[in-house]
């Protein structure tokens, strides 16, 4: 439609027509897309998204990198187990703070800044790990990668949502989680290339991470500003620049406009600090409501705990070799990978909202069939048969008659003969304090011994039902990958309006990062006292707690302009599911809109032209 020569109240009248859609109640949110795909995809917007993701790829590194290079730094700086947890827990939580610091950040300072100083964070960060002297400075660089983890883990997500075409923008912005399992995939695969390595190979494995963050500081330094910040700020002609040159076109008035209108009508929600602005205002508190309760659920459906335990896992369903072990958990994060590449082929046509359903609901199916099989492994878990003398007297290892308790045990490991496919001649002995891979003492203090035919199991129990196990861990990851694990940082970077977008997001990002640290600091505490399976049944009773949740609140925002996206929490949250509902929201504030535009002019011009507008698209929803 031709725009030249009318004023820019002309022109909304227009867009605002052509939203609702001449072409009926069902083509409301395709409106939008088709003028979305319409325009050709300037190749910019990927170079952009590229560079971005780099972030996503530093968050999977850093997180995933850490337990390869645990095994050999707890050797050669003869590190306790608080120490471990140290160092694995400190980036967590200092992800959860710098999320939340980074969405001030974000709003005084704009997406770049905090990109850029998020990949100066990461390089400072890999200097320091790569060269330290002691636990101390370890530590020290471990605190500060977790800082730029979270100051990107939040930026990254919302700016590729702001430079991206609505059409392509789900896909994009998944393109980052993709880059985060990659991240977790190369870095097990370092980790199992440079465990050789016996001196000094953690290093390497830690600090190759400044490769990526120079790359995305270097690119960045080039790299514009999103335009949608630029203009909140009232730099509009940088912010129309910067547009088309994303684009690949001047003809970005109809984007501009409705970017710079839907400033105007949204102000700033008010005076006072952001959270309580949103917190006031209830389409973006139900908006935050729900982008919180999404990161809250991925964390809770046990993700890093599946991750994280898959080599004991893999190690339950035959593979005795340590070695073997870590290729095999290579093997997993590969998995993840490539069923988040589904989930980035899939967001654009099946849409957020039957993705991540249909994911959670797998997930907590997977997660009771992980379950199920660590049930049947503990009922059948073979008996203690020789308590060899030698066994250091206060250890608790002495106790357990049976499997099963002495592998609960953090202190005990399982040592046995096997015949076939049961073992015999069976002990429960300390484990090593230095290595887990070996008993302290005894016929298995030289680990597993295929010569001898003595096994040595730590942290789990010699089973014939470990390939229900195995089966449960491909299923979830299956099922997790392409829906729960990207979703949530793709939704949450679309669905608040620009004056609160990078707080909901610094906000979302701070629950996900503190419900991950919750996870896993309490993970073995919780599989002590209720057992593995029962663990397992407790993260599936949550995922189904997540499908209620998202069932009832999640509304569908594929499609939609980002400046359209408020008006679906319009209403009360349960209302989100119901069919229909997303027409309902979607008109509503196309009439607001018109009658704010038009109230001055002659309120009945607004109201006859709703009128027409909702006969011509057989509107049937009492708005
Ligand atoms: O979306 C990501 C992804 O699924 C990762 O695999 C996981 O480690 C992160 O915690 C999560 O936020």
């Amino acid at each position: 439609m031709d725009t030249k020569g009318k004023t820019e109240d002309e022109r909304s009248l227009i867009r605002a027509s052509a939203d609702v859609g001449v072409n009926g109640p069902d083509s409301a949110d395709s409106a939008v897309t088709v003028k979305g795909s319409k325009d050709a995809t300037h190749s910019f917007v990927y170079v952009l998204a590229f560079f971005s993701a780099l972030g996503g790829f530093l968050f999977g590194y850093d997180t995933g990198v850490v337990s390869g290079a645990m095994l050999l730094l707890k050797r050669e700086m003869n590190l306790s187990t608080l120490w471990q947890e140290l160092l694995v827990s400190s980036t967590v939580g200092a992800a959860a703070l710098s999320a939340l610091a980074g969405g001030y950040l974000n709003g005084l300072y704009g997406r770049r800044v905090c990109i850029l100083l998020a990949s100066f964070i990461f390089t400072i960060g890999g200097i320091l790990l790569s060269v330290c002297p002691d636990k101390e400075v370890l530590l020290l660089g471990r605190l500060t990668i977790g800082l730029g983890i979270g100051i990107a883990s939040m930026t990254v997500p919302v700016y590729i949502a702001e430079v991206s075409p609505p059409h392509l923008r789900g896909q994009l912005v998944t393109l980052n989680t993709l880059f985060i399992t990659g991240g977790q995939f190369i870095a097990s695969i370092v980790d199992g290339a440079f465990s050789y390595l016996h001196h000094d190979g953690w290093r390497y494995m830690l600090g190759l991470s400044v490769v990526p963050a120079v790359l995305q500081f270097l690119g960045f330094l080039f790299l514009p500003e999103s335009p949608r910040w630029l203009l909140q700020k009232g730099l509009t002609q940088k912010a129309w620049q910067v547009l088309s040159k994303i684009r690949g076109t001047a003809h970005v008035d109809e984007e501009y406009d409705a970017i710079k209108t839907s400033i105007e009508q949204e102000g700033s929600g008010g005076g006072g600090p952001v959270l309580c602005r949103i917190l006031s205002n209830p389409p973006v508190r139900r908006a935050l409501i729900v982008g919180c309760g999404l990161q809250m659920f991925q964390q809770l459906s046990g993700i890093n705990t599946v991750m994280y335990y898959s080599a004991t896992i893999l190690q339950m369903a035959g593979v005795r070799d340590d070695k073997m072990a870590i290729w095999l958990a290579a093997g997993t994060a590969g998995t993840n990978f490539v069923f988040t590449l589904l989930g980035v082929w899939l967001v654009e046509r099946v849409g957020r909202r039957r993705l991540t359903l249909g994911s959670i609901v797998g997930t907590a199916i997977s997660l009771a069939v992980l379950a199920v099989g660590f049930l049947l492994s503990a009922q059948s878990s073979p008996p203690v048969s020789s308590h060899p003398i030698g066994q250091v007297l206060n250890s608790s290892c002495t106790q357990y008659r049976f499997c099963e308790p002495c592998m609960l045990d953090p202190e005990c490991g399982f040592c046995y003969r096997e015949n076939g496919t049961s073992s015999f001649d069976t002990s429960c002995v300390s484990v090593n304090p230095v290595s887990t891979a070996e008993a302290a003492w005894g016929r298995c203090n030289n680990g597993s011994q295929e010569t001898s035919g003595t096994f040595w199991a730590y942290n789990y129990c010699p089973t014939r039902y470990s390939w229900i196990v195995l089966l449960g861990l491909l299923l979830y990851l299956a099922s997790f990958a392409p829906g729960m694990g990207p979703m949530p940082w793709t939704i949450n970077s679309e669905i608040y309006p620009l004056w609160a977008r990078s707080t909901g997001n610094a906000c979302s990002a701070g629950v996900n990062w503190t419900c991950n640290l919750l996870v896993s600091l309490t993970f073995l505490h919780v599989a002590e006292y209720l057992t593995y399976y029962g663990a397992f049944f407790l993260y599936s009773g949550l995922s189904l707690l997540g499908f209620l949740f998202i069932f009832s609140c999640l509304p569908e925002t594929k499609g939609q302009r980002l400046e359209d996206i408020e008006a679906l929490f319009a209403e009360r949250l349960c209302t989100c599911g119901s069919p229909g509902a997303s027409h309902r929201h979607y008109i509503r504030p196309q009439m607001e809109l018109a009658k704010t535009q038009y109230g001055s002019l002659e309120q009945n011009t607004a109201v006859s032209y709703i009128t027409v507008s909702m006969a011509n698209t057989h509107y049937r929803a009492t708005a």
